[in-house]
C-alpha cells in the first residue's frame, strides 16, 4: 500500500515537472515539495550557475491562496536575515503563474536534530540552531512581523548546518491594511504548533511566535509534539487548557534546564513566556550555563563527559599560561582524574582526601576517606560522591561537608560514581557493580562480573556497558540490573567510551590491555543497545605498547594514546588513520578535547595542544612532574594535577 502511494506522488510529482515552463534561465529538475497553495522544484539557475528552490503557485488557486502567496513575496523582499530565507527572483511561468526562486535549503527539517542525545555534541548543536531561529524570529519582530506558522517543516536547514525561517504566507504585519487572515470556520496556521491566543482566535504577537517555536523544540528535543488528538479541535483544546508532560519523561536524555526553559516558551498566558526573540535567547543562554557549569565537567567519560569533550574549555587563541598552582598537600602524590562543576574542581589523593578548590585557586575543602581515594570523584551540583580504597563510596555537601549517606562495599573502590537518572553506579575491585540511590545510597540491586573491573561503566540508552580484566565486555539494563548481552575480547584496564555513529547506532570503544583500541557497533532495540552477534566488531587498530588511558571522541575522530607515547587520530567509522603525533614518553591520563584542541599528557611532564584536524603542535610545554590522571577543561580553563601533587591552571 505504502509502495503504491509513494508511486502516485512520484508520478505526480513527474508531471508537475514537465509541465512547468520557466524562463530559460531556469532547468527545472525535480519537485522537491507541495504546500496547500504552490508546488516547490530543486533547479538550476544558468545566469549565476547555482541551484535555487523554485515556487511556482497552483494555477487554480482560490483568492485567498493567491492573496498569501503575494503576502509571502512582498515578506520575503523586505527581509534580508542570515535565518531567514532569501529571495532571489520573481516571475511568471509560461502560463503565466507566479513564481519565484529562492535559497535552496535542502538540510533537513528542524526537528530532525532530535530526538536528543545526552552528548555535550548534541546539547551544544541544540541551542546553536535553536538560537539561529531565535535570532531570525527577534530580526522579524523588530520589523513589526509575526510569523503566525512555526512548524519544523518551515524551519529548513541549509548546506551549512544552519536554518532558515521560511513560509511567510500567514505573516501577519502590523501595518497592512488587512490585518484579518482567518478564514470563516477555523484559524489559519498548524494546530500542533498553535499558541493558545491564536487558537481562540485572539490577539497574537511576537510571544506567539516564541510559543509556536517552544512547541518546535519540544519536537525536536523529544520526537513527540506537546499534544496529540483525534482532530485539531481537540488538540487546539489541549493547547489552551492542558499543560504539556515534562520532556524529560519522554526522553530521559534532555536535560533538566533545557526542558524548563522550553516549558517557558510553552507557557499558557503570553505574559509568562519570553515576550520576544531576544528575550527567548536570554531564556536559552541561562539554560545553556547552567547545562555547561552544572552537568556537564562533574563526571568522568562514563558520565555526560563520556566523550572526553568538554565544551566548557579555553577557546585557544594564544598559548595557555599557568595561572595559578597548589600543592595538594603534603604526601599526596598520584592524584586522582581532575573533576568540576560551577564553582569547585576537585581531586581525590592517596592520602585518602579530596580536595576541593574554587576557580580561583583558593581551597574550599578537605574531605576525608579512611583510604585512598585513587577513582575519579563525581561533582553534581552541590552534590560529591567519591570512592574510596577501604570500600566506602561517600556522597557530601561540597559547600557543607554535611554526609548524605555512606555505602559500603566488600572491596576497595576503583572507578569513578557514575550517574544515570536516580542511581549510581560504582563498581568494586571485587567485580560488584552497585546501583546506588542518589538520594538515600540504598542499593537497588548489584551485579557481579567475572573479573575485577578497571573501568567505570558507560551509559546510553538505558543500556550499562562495563569490561572487566579478564576482556568481558557486559551488556545490562540499567533499571534493573539484568545482563543484557556479554562477549569475550582481551584484558581491559580502561574506561570504555561510546560515541553514536547515527540515530540507531552506537560504537563502543574498548582499549585492551595489551594496546588493541576494539570498536563494537551496538543497535538500539526495544531501547537498549544490543549487539549484533554476527557482526559485532566494525574495526580494531593495534597500537604500540599497552594501553591505560580511554579515548576521546570528537566528530567523527577517535582520539588515542599508548604507552608508547603516541598520540593516534582515527576515523571512529573505519578505524583509519588520520593522523599521528609522538608526545613524549607514555601517556596514561586520557586525552581531552575542547574548541578544536586536543590536549593530551604524558608521565614526564609534556603537555601538549594539538589541532583536532591536522594533529598540529599548537602549544607545548614541559612541566617538572609527570602527568598521570586525565586532566579537565571548564570554566576556559585547563585544570591538570600532576604525579608530584600539584594542582595547576592554564589559561
Ligand atoms: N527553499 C526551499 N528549499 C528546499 N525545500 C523547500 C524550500 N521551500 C519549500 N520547500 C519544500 O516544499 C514544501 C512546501 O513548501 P511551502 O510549505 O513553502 O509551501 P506552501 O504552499 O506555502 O505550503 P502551505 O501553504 O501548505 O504551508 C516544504 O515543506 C519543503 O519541504
Amino acid at each position: 500500500m505504502l509502495r503504491e502511494r509513494h508511486l502516485l506522488v512520484f508520478f505526480l510529482y513527474s508531471v508537475g515537472v514537465e509541465s512547468i515552463h520557466l524562463p530559460d534561465r531556469y532547468q527545472l529538475q525535480a519537485c522537491i515539495g507541495e504546500g496547500g497553495s504552490a508546488l516547490v522544484y530543486r533547479a538550476l539557475d544558468h545566469h549565476l550557475g547555482r541551484e535555487v528552490a523554485v515556487k511556482v503557485l497552483h494555477d487554480y488557486v482560490i483568492p485567498a491562496d493567491r492573496h498569501r502567496f503575494e503576502r509571502e513575496i512582498r515578506t520575503l523582499a523586505r527581509l534580508t536575515h542570515p535565518n531567514v530565507v532569501s529571495i532571489y527572483d520573481l516571475g511568471h511561468t509560461e502560463d503565466r503563474r507566479l513564481f519565484f526562486t529562492m535559497q535552496l535549503l535542502n538540510g533537513g527539517a528542524f526537528h530532525e536534530v532530535g530526538p536528543l542525545e545526552a552528548t555535550p555534541e548534541s546539547f551544544e548543536r541544540f541551542f546553536r540552531v535553536s538560537r539561529a531561529v531565535l535570532y531570525g524570529l527577534e530580526y522579524m519582530h523588530e520589523k513589526g512581523m509575526i510569523h503566525r506558522d512555526l512548524t519544523p517543516h518551515n524551519i529548513l536547514f541549509g548546506p551549512d548546518g544552519l536554518p532558515r525561517i521560511m513560509d511567510f504566507g500567514l505573516v501577519y504585519a502590523s501595518q497592512d491594511v488587512t490585518r484579518d487572515l482567518t478564514r470563516t470556520g477555523y484559524t489559519l496556521g498548524t494546530p500542533h504548533y498553535m499558541a493558545p491566543e491564536q487558537a481562540r482566535g485572539g490577539m497574537v504577537g511576537p510571544h506567539s511566535d516564541i510559543y509556536a517555536f517552544g512547541a518546535v523544540m519540544y519536537r525536536a528535543l523529544t520526537g513527540q509534539v506537546p499534544f496529540e488528538g483525534d482532530n485539531d479541535q481537540a488538540v487546539l483544546y489541549q493547547h489552551v487548557y492542558e499543560p504539556p508532560r515534562h520532556p524529560t519523561e519522554i526522553n530521559p536524555a534532555v536535560p533538566e534546564p533545557l526542558a524548563e526553559a522550553v516549558l517557558k516558551f510553552l507557557e499558557k498566558d503570553p505574559k509568562n513566556r519570553p515576550m520576544s526573540g531576544a528575550g527567548a535567547i536570554a531564556v536559552i543562554e541561562e539554560a545553556r550555563e547552567n547545562l555547561l557549569r552544572n552537568t556537564i565537567p562533574g563526571q568522568y567519560r562514563g558520565g555526560l563527559a563520556r566523550t572526553g569533550y568538554h565544551p566548557g574549555g579555553p577557546t585557544f587563541t594564544r598559548p595557555l599560561k599557568s595561572i595559578w598552582s597548589v600543592r595538594l598537600g603534603t604526601d599526596v602524590s598520584w592524584p586522582s582524574a581532575v573533576i568540576g562543576d560551577r564553582d569547585f574542581v576537585a581531586v581525590g589523593t592517596r592520602k585518602g582526601t579530596v580536595a576541593v578548590y574554587e576557580h580561583t585557586g583558593r581551597k574550599h575543602a578537605e574531605y576525608g576517606a579512611r583510604d585512598e581515594v585513587t577513582a575519579p570523584v563525581t561533582l553534581e551540583g552541590d552534590r560529591l560522591v567519591y570512592g574510596s580504597w577501604d570500600g566506602v563510596v561517600r556522597s557530601v555537601d561540597v559547600r557543607t561537608g554535611v554526609e548524605h549517606w555512606r555505602h559500603q562495599a566488600r572491596s576497595e573502590i576503583t572507578t569513578a560514581p557514575t550517574r544515570f537518572g536516580e542511581l549510581y553506579f560504582v563498581a568494586a575491585r571485587d567485580g560488584h557493580l552497585h546501583a546506588l540511590h542518589e538520594k538515600t545510597g540504598v542499593m537497588k540491586w548489584a551485579f557481579k562480573t567475572q573479573s575485577p573491573l578497571a573501568g567505570s561503566p558507560v551509559i546510553w540508552a538505558s543500556t550499562i556497558m562495563l569490561a572487566d580484566e579478564e576482556g568481558w565486555v557486559y551488556g545490562l539494563d540499567a533499571a534493573s540490573g539484568k545482563s543484557l548481552w556479554k562477549l569475550q575480547l582481551s584484558s581491559v584496564h580502561a574506561t570504555p567510551v561510546a560515541a553514536p555513529i547515527s540515530r540507531e547506532q552506537l560504537m563502543l570503544l574498548i582499549p585492551t590491555w595489551e594496546g588493541e583500541l576494539h570498536a563494537l557497533k551496538l543497535t538500539l532495540n526495544n531501547g537498549r543497545y544490543m549487539p549484533d552477534p554476527q557482526d559485532v566488531l566494525e574495526w580494531t587498530y593495534d597500537l604500540e605498547g599497552e594501553v591505560w588511558c580511554s579515548p576521546a571522541v570528537h566528530q567523527g575522530r577517535v582520539y588515542m594514546g599508548s604507552w608508547a607515547g603516541q598520540l593516534y587520530a582515527l576515523d571512529l567509522h573505519t578505524g583509519d588513520d588520520l593522523w599521528t603525533c609522538q608526545v613524549g614518553s607514555r601517556i596514561t591520563a586520557s586525552p581531552v578535547v575542547s574548541s578544536g584542541v586536543v590536549y593530551v599528557a604524558s608521565e614526564d611532564g609534556d603537555l601538549l595542544a594539538l589541532n583536532e584536524k591536522t594533529g598540529d603542535v599548537v602549544w607545548k610545554v614541559k612541566t617538572p612532574s609527570g602527568i598521570q590522571a586525565t586532566p579537565l577543561l571548564t570554566d576556559s580553563t585547563l585544570y591538570v594535577a600532576f604525579m608530584d601533587g600539584t594542582l595547576t591552571a592554564f589559561r
